[in-house]
């Protein structure tokens, strides 16, 4: 069965970050992205020019449709617009999805086809939270009330993904990890020619490090990433195999960023090629 990744995130006008990115990274790693949107932005390459928030129980209908009749293997939450929906989302979800009780962490929906346990018997399902505070841009994108409202998002998320200005705003890494969950510290704003991402869980520490890749085209790798773990996560692979082809695919995508707009414009999410086109035979199936 395809994996489904709920999204849980703020619209960007200019295609680059947020729901679209998501919807793209999701799409490329062979899932099926759901979302509730929880912000329009009025955004490009050069800022953020308006932000409307969704009213929280708008938010919370579209979790409910996807998850009443869909499903979902895994959530990622990106923008989060309010405090007020910051506590709601933080509500439904563990009413949705329990936190609690014993078992495997999840059992994706593959498992019931390969003969497992199948998704009846899933015990929590893999929530990774993205603490979007500010855009690439320089554009704020959260209030302190909503920054506040976080940590109820974070007691309830497997692996929470700041950048380093985010994590510091946190309180800093062990202020973290005492809400419980893994953390990803992302270094794209550290400086130097190498990008270490760190990820710290019970189990002890892993890095990743890559050359950086030298582009202003950087806007949405974070998005971009958090939503590839999730992929990974709902097709049911190891938390860090998961991370280590998120990190794979926005150095891809960044590589291929069509650069577009004049300030800090989108990655390349499809690679440069056309799936469709690529198909020898591009009728419908019989
Ligand atoms: N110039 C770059 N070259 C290669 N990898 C990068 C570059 N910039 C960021 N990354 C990678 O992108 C991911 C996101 O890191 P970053 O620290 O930029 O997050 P972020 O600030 O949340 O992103 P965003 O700009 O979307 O808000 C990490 O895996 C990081 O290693
Ligand atoms: C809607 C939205 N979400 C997240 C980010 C973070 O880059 C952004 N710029 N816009």
């Amino acid at each position: 069965m395809t994996a489904r990744i709920l999204i849980i995130a703020g619209s960007d006008s200019g295609g680059g970050a947020g729901i679209q990115a998501d919807i793209k990274t999701v799409t490329m790693l062979g899932g099926h992205a759901t979302t509730a949107i929880t912000a329009i932005t009025a955004q490009n390459t050069l800022g953020v020019q308006a932000v409307h928030p969704v009213p929280t129980d708008i938010v919370l209908a579209q979790i409910d449709s996807v998850a009443g009749d869909i499903g979902v293997d895994a959530v990622k939450i990106g923008m989060i617009g309010s405090a007020q929906t910051a506590n709601a989302v933080a509500d439904r979800l563990t009413s949705l999805f329990p936190r609690e009780g014993g078992g495997p962490v999840w059992t994706p929906a593959f498992a019931g086809e390969q003969g497992g346990a199948g998704r009846h018997h899933q015990a929590r399902i893999p929530i990774i939270f993205d603490p979007v505070m500010i855009a690439t841009s320089g554009s704020v994108l959260a209030d302190p009330a909503t920054i506040a409202a976080f940590a109820r998002l974070m007691r309830i998320a497997t692996l929470v993904t700041p950048n380093l200005p985010e994590l510091a705003a946190l309180g800093g890494e062990a202020a973290v990890r005492a809400l419980g969950p893994a953390v990803l510290i992302k270094g794209g704003h550290a400086e130097g020619e190498q990008i270490t991402d760190r990820l710290v869980t019970d189990a002890g520490e892993t890095r990743w490090t890559n050359p950086r890749i030298e582009t202003r085209h950087a806007h949405g790798t974070g998005c971009t990433l958090a939503s590839g773990i999730a992929t990974g996560l709902a097709q049911g692979m190891p938390l860090d195999a998961a991370i280590e082809r998120a990190i794979a695919f926005v150095r891809a995508a960044l590589a291929h960023a069509p650069g577009l707009g004049a300030g800090h414009g989108p990655m390349g999410h499809a690679l440069g090629v056309s799936p469709f086109d690529q198909l020898k035979d591009r009728k419908c199936p019989a």
